[in-house]
């Protein structure tokens, strides 16, 4: 399958700070493609030259099969992107904003049309609400609409649940997942939070200082084997008796007093329950998901987890 994006070897630099270094990836359509790292990372710079809003130091970026660079303007009306806070008129309503937003992109879509884009954004109940009087959540899914009213077929959204309370993070997410699978939208979305690409994505990247640390399957990374759960327990030799039998039949690693398993999460409460069933009293017990520990080993400062660098 041809790539909907494919970026090969790219570089931005700012004077002498490399922001982004040699970065080569490719997002199918159909992705939910998160693009993850901590602050200063690359990921905005990147999306901006995704977008020809800032031009490479070097690099090819092909958007939709088709070089970015001498064609950016019609290969850019099959993208809609929300890459800063938007900006609306906030003292026009949401349909009014939306309507004036379309007319700058060239399109003149009838009431109706307008008020399906309301509604797949989730705001068509307040379309006649003063944007004023929105919250930041809704203030960002109207966005997301002015975005998506010229139908494109690529969405980009740079940290869209940055400065949203619990619900709004709950309703973004819910409408970044309707965009993929009702509205088969190809979203790149970024952020910062590995729970939050965890939860959305289909593929990911992993960016550090400007450089690919991972790219690859979210499922392959969260698949019970990459999951550990360490065990602290009373009496570890009967445990690892009872863990290497049915229905268990698990593989059981003792390190420092901890047994340590290779199981899913949601499998953790059953494992718990068998095992204090079974007379084996449970003192401690932690999940650690490889993918987390190496995120977690970045954002801590350290460079290098051999697993996940190739
Ligand atoms: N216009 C610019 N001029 C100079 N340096 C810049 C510019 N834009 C970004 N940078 C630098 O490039 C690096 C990458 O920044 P970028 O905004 O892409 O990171 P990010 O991963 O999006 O992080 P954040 O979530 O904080 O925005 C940072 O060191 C930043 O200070």
């Amino acid at each position: 399958m041809q790539p909907l994006i494919e970026v090969n070897k790219l570089v931005k630099k700012f004077d002498t700070l490399v922001a982004v270094e040699n970065l080569s990836f490719s997002v199918y359509q159909g992705d939910v493609y998160g693009f993850l790292g901590q602050n200063g990372a690359g990921k905005s710079t990147t999306l901006r030259m995704l977008l020809s809003l800032i031009l490479p130091s070097s690099g090819s970026i092909r958007l939709f099969g088709e070089e970015l660079t001498p064609n950016h303007k019609s290969i850019l009306n099959r993208v809609g992107a929300v890459i800063e806070r938007p900006d609306l008129y906030k003292y026009l309503t949401a349909i009014e904003n939306l309507r004036i937003f379309a007319r700058m992109s060239g399109v003149r879509p009838s009431h109706r049309l307008l008020m399906d884009q309301l509604e797949m954004v989730g705001l068509a109940e307040r379309a006649n609400s003063k944007v004023a009087t929105y919250s930041q959540g809704m203030k960002q899914r109207l966005g997301i609409a002015v975005a998506l009213v010229h139908n494109p077929d690529l969405v980009i959204l740079d940290e869209p649940t940055n400065g949203l309370d619990p619900q709004g993070i709950a309703d973004m997410r819910n409408l970044i997942l309707r965009l993929s699978r009702e509205f088969q939208k190809t979203v790149v979305v970024s952020s910062h939070l590995l729970t939050e690409i965890e939860q959305i994505a289909t593929r990911m990247i992993i960016l550090d200082k400007g450089k690919k640390m991972m790219e690859g399957s979210v499922a392959d990374y969260f698949q019970p084997a990459s999951n550990k759960v360490h065990l602290g327990v009373t009496n570890p030799e009967k445990a690892i008796e009872l863990l290497k039998k049915e229905p268990w039949g698990l593989q059981v690693e003792l390190s420092r007093e901890e047994l340590i398993v290779s199981l899913a999460s949601h499998q953790v409460p059953a494992l718990n329950r068998y095992l204090v069933e079974q007379g084996v009293e449970i003192q401690s017990i932690r999940s650690v998901n490889s993918l987390e520990a190496y995120f977690l080993s970045l954002t801590s400062g350290n460079q290098h987890v051999a697993a996940f660098t190739n």
